[in-house]
């Protein structure tokens, strides 16, 4: 054998040795990779996502629960109860008129109660006037006969002919097709429907996002579909925060990805995106502003036209907080000329003083109080009624 042969034949014996080697190695890894780990011992692979506070599996980010919106009638029965302190006005009023005479400083002060109610100028001089003639014409100042005039005056100015109810109903496309409008469908096709499309509006912090949050628990307690339209792009909080409010109704949310981005793309993204899936109502969330900040109403003015090129708005709502009182007032004329108003959603109304501002911004701008907000909570808001609202103001035991 010569030494060349020798050479070969160890390096043949090293190599067979290492791939045994190698091939021992791996299936003992593999096998200890197998075998599970033995019961109580810590292993080695935690979960990766931790738990979020309300999920129920480990290392899972559970879907919120969807939960059950209370129903409308529940509703107007628990939150009567939170008008209470309005009814600081009716009992003002009764304490005045229960005297054994009304002279001239007793009206004074009957006025004053009105007007510090916010009911407003000329409302408080039509009631006190239209007053004045029924207890001279009647002659009685029997207390349950001049409570039933008080509420039949209250009731008058609060105006309950007006037409208060939601515009929800599915819209036809405006002189047009499915296609005319990019919808899904082909030319000649029959005339589909545009979703109702709610518009929210009105100055900083006066509960919009929260409204429309409730809005949409409210209809799916009516079991309509909802999409909400996040146009409020100046905060991505607000986005967020309606995310959170549709996620426990199973309600989804049309945001864009980017601060800053134009509104008016969403509001048309959340209408166009509504129509293709086929739901019932849209409602679509714009950012506060402030009634003087002309660019803002003009930025306003272009989500109005964009949402209603295909159907006009079924409703286009003023979001005012009736703590703020006469003022409210100045912001709503402004916002009327703009968004073509057709109703108010007066919030904050739970424990204030002041349930004049619902005759008040009627009357200035001639459309109704559609719904009041009566807290924070998820289901503290309801349809206006009126004549549960003037027997909370005199202090009704049944309201
Ligand atoms: N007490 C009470 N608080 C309310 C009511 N509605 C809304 N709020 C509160 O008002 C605050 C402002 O509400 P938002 O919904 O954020 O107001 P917004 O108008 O969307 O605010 P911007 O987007 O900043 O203009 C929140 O703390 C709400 O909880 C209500 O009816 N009663």
């Amino acid at each position: 054998m010569t030494t060349q042969q020798i050479v070969l034949i160890a390096v043949a014996i090293v190599l067979v040795a290492a791939i045994v080697t190698a091939i021992l190695v791996i299936r003992s890894r593999r096998r200890s990779e197998e075998s599970p780990s033995t019961p109580g011992a810590p292993r080695e692979v935690t979960t990766e996502v931790a738990p979020t506070p309300g999920s129920s599996g480990a290392g899972t980010t559970a879907a919120p629960a969807i939960q059950v919106p209370e129903s409308v009638d529940s509703r107007l029965v628990r939150l009567r109860g939170r008008l209470a302190r309005s009814g600081a006005l009716g009992q003002a009023l009764l304490a005045v008129l229960g005297r054994d005479t009304l002279d001239e400083e007793a009206w004074e002060e009957l006025e004053e109660t009105l007007l510090q109610a916010d009911l407003g100028l000329a409302p408080t001089t039509e009631l006190l006037e239209e007053l004045r003639t029924r207890l001279r014409v009647e002659g009685s100042r029997d207390p349950q006969r001049v409570r039933a005039i008080l509420r039949e005056l209250l009731l008058a100015q609060v105006d309950p002919t007006m037409d208060r109810s939601l515009s929800l109903d599915p819209r036809p496309l405006a002189g047009g097709r499915a296609s005319d409008a990019g919808e899904a469908g082909e030319a000649g096709e029959a005339m589909v429907n545009v979703p109702a499309t709610v518009l929210m509006v009105g100055v900083n912090g006066t509960g919009k996002t929260t409204t429309v949050g409730k809005l949409a628990r409210l209809l799916r307690a009516e079991e309509r579909t909802v999409l909400l339209g996040a146009a409020d792009t100046f905060r991505a909080a607000a986005a967020d925060q309606l995310a959170t409010w549709g996620s426990r109704v199973g309600v989804e949310v049309v945001r864009s990805e980017r601060e800053g981005a134009d509104p008016a793309s969403v509001a048309h993204e959340a209408v166009a995106r509504g129509g293709a899936e086929g739901v019932d109502v849209v409602i679509i969330d714009t950012a506060g502003r402030l009634q003087n900040k002309a660019g803002l109403m003009d930025e306003l003015g272009k989500i109005v036209r964009v949402s209603s090129r295909r159907a006009p708005l079924s409703e286009s709502l003023l979001v005012l907080d009736a703590t703020t009182g006469q003022n409210g007032l100045r912001q709503a004329r402004v916002f009327s000329e703009v968004a073509n108003l057709t109703g108010i959603v007066l919030t904050k109304l739970d424990g204030s003083a002041k349930g004049g501002i619902v005759v008040a911004v009627q009357k200035e701008l001639g459309i109704p109080v559609k719904l009041v907000g009566l807290g924070e909570g998820a289901d503290d808001l309801a349809p206006f009624d009126p004549e549960g609202f003037v027997d909370a103001l005199l202090g009704d035991k049944a309201a």
